[in-house]
């Protein structure tokens, strides 16, 4: 592998690859050499620093690798997140094709199948209205009480999905702050909310204090005994659930071959089904598991994960940037950049190889965005004419819901094609001393300003377009960045599947609480530790 990336190194240096705008006025056909298409789904990459030559090697790098025996090791359930001794079974959830897929000798989907079921009958129940709140009122207000992947998902789609969503209102609880679940109560009527409980674990501390403080709310108003008929909860640990006292018929399962970030297409995404329907979240499953085919069985050039996780990886390690934002023209995706952090940032964040020695160069970038148009007018400065190339990922569909307002999504369109050709133009000092010549500006201050107006260009980026943000386009672009993600760690030779590194802090914490309490003192604490327990302490009182 070394020497496929020695050999992108010396091909970036010795060729004009990163002029990306000298290479569209060598080539007229560029768009078609540098895109690929699955179905409405096009990725446009011809505003990357690429060339032939270089796609061949990523190409022969991802074969090098391994991606696609190590794809097919995932696939089939072999025991890929070795430091945890899991199998990486997302992609079963969302088998729509039912064919076994084994973990220990024994298929998994007739257990995925009878969850799936049972979610739709309570989802179902809940958005007829006939299963109530305790008083038999209509539940109109659902809260998810869950953090990291047991929030961002259901999060980020409810939004993604918000054209259908026509059941109970949804709401999110995440942070231990109580600022988060007491501005969420103060809107609701306890006899028409229901509470879900949704954490892998049933352990983390986030979770349990607000599910907490969410069943003193249902008793302090409704009794104790209402509280069994305005709670559910979603985990892998059901022992656990079945301690804080939630019913089984309401406990939805799912198995520890999910991994947290990894777990909305299981019963994690049962507020999603609340929301939108059965019907709309088998949709949902149908558009991951299409990308899933998609994955498996296209050839490299075709294939959008493999482009999207060998792209990823070239600009993180063989041309150095650090960082890439994910800009999506679409306001329902506002969330998708947090998923997003979440996916590749806890998956591809590693210092150690699966044979435990460092990583060679880097592993995964720094994940960041925000929804176009609005970062234009806040950081994009930065991504023209700041001093770190950004790579940017845009996404935008060619139509909204929102037929009378077309006009709003033609300007949507033109600001995100705009947004990339100016990355990849750029404006030369000349063209900005003709622009300030034409302006009429004297030649003295022309000197003067013009610097300031030129952008380099040959800022890469790539465009994903689709049709519109359906369910299945949604849980298909979801399966897009999973897959690049575990593409892009197999090419860091990291296992992306553990998590280790959110471990630390949460011990300390753990530690932290009686000395932040009163209860013990801050010997042992390091300076600034101590140091800030006592300003808060003192501020507190
Ligand atoms: O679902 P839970 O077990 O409550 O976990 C919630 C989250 O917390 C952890 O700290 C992990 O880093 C995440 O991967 C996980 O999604």
């Amino acid at each position: 592998m070394q020497a496929i990336i020695e050999q992108l190194k010396t091909s970036v240096a010795n060729t004009s690859a990163t002029d990306i705008r000298a290479a569209f006025a060598a080539d007229s056909n560029r768009f078609e050499h540098f895109s690929a298409r699955f179905d409405d789904l096009l990725m446009d990459y011809s505003k990357s620093a690429v060339n032939k030559d270089i796609m061949a090697l990523l190409q022969s790098l991802c074969e090098k690798a391994g991606v696609a025996e190590k794809r097919e090791a995932m696939f089939t359930g072999e025991e890929i997140n070795f430091t945890e001794g899991r199998a990486v079974l997302h992609t079963a959830l969302r088998n729509r094709a039912n064919t076994p897929v084994l973990v220990d000798g024994k298929d998994v989907m007739p257990d995925v199948n009878a969850v799936l079921a049972a979610m739709s009958d309570f989802a179902e129940g809940i958005r007829a209205g006939k299963i109530t709140g305790s008083t038999g009122q209509q539940i109109t207000d659902v809260v998810n009480i869950g953090i990291g992947g047991s929030d961002l998902g259901p999060a980020m789609a409810t939004l993604a999905l918000a054209p259908f969503h026509d059941g109970p209102r949804l709401h999110f609880v995440s942070n231990v702050d109580g600022a988060h679940i007491a501005d969420t109560l103060a809107r609701l009527e306890p006899e028409t909310t229901l509470f879900i409980v949704a954490s892998k674990t049933f352990t983390t501390i986030e979770t349990m204090t607000n599910a907490a403080t969410a069943r003193r709310f249902i008793a302090s108003m409704l009794g104790e005994d209402a509280v069994g008929q305005h709670f559910a909860a979603v985990s892998t640990a059901l022992d656990k659930v079945k301690a804080f006292g939630i019913a089984s018929d309401r406990v939805f399962g799912f198995w520890d071959w999910v991994g947290g970030r990894y777990s909305i297409w299981s019963a994690i995404g049962l507020p999603l089904m609340i929301a939108v329907g059965a019907d709309n979240f088998a949709a949902f499953l149908t558009g991951a598991h299409a990308m899933d085919n998609h994955f498996r069985h296209a050839p490299f050039l075709e294939n959008l994960p493999m482009l999207l996780g060998a792209l990823g990886y070239y600009n993180r390690n063989v041309l150095d940037y650090a960082t890439r934002a994910v800009l999506p023209y679409d306001q329902r995706l506002s969330r998708f950049p947090a998923y997003l952090q979440q996916l590749d940032m806890e998956s591809n964040g590693k210092g150690v190889t699966i044979d435990g020695t460092p990583v060679k160069g880097n592993s995964g970038p720094v994940v960041w965005g925000e929804p176009g148009t609005n970062g234009q007018h806040a950081f994009y400065q930065l991504i023209h004419q700041g001093t770190s190339v950004i790579p940017a990922e845009f996404m935008i569909a060619a139509k909204g819901f929102e037929p009378e307002l077309r006009h709003q999504h033609d300007l949507l369109i033109a600001n995100c094609l705009a947004q990339s050709a100016a990355l990849m133009k750029g404006r030369t000092l000349e063209e900005a001393k003709g622009q300030l010549q034409k302006a009429g500006m004297d030649a003295a201050k022309i000197d003067h300003i013009a610097p300031h107006r030129v952008f380099t260009g040959n800022r890469p980026s790539i465009t994903f377009v689709y049709e519109q943000l359906t369910p299945f386009a949604l849980g298909r672009l979801i399966a897009l960045y999973e897959h690049r993600v575990f593409v892009e760690g197999v090419l860091f030779g990291i296992n992306s599947f553990d998590q280790w590194g959110v471990e630390l802090g949460k011990e300390l914490a753990t530690g932290l609480l009686p000395v932040v309490e009163g209860k013990a003192g801050t010997d042992g604490q390091d300076a600034s530790t101590a140091g800030l327990v006592q300003v808060l302490s003192s501020l507190a009182r």
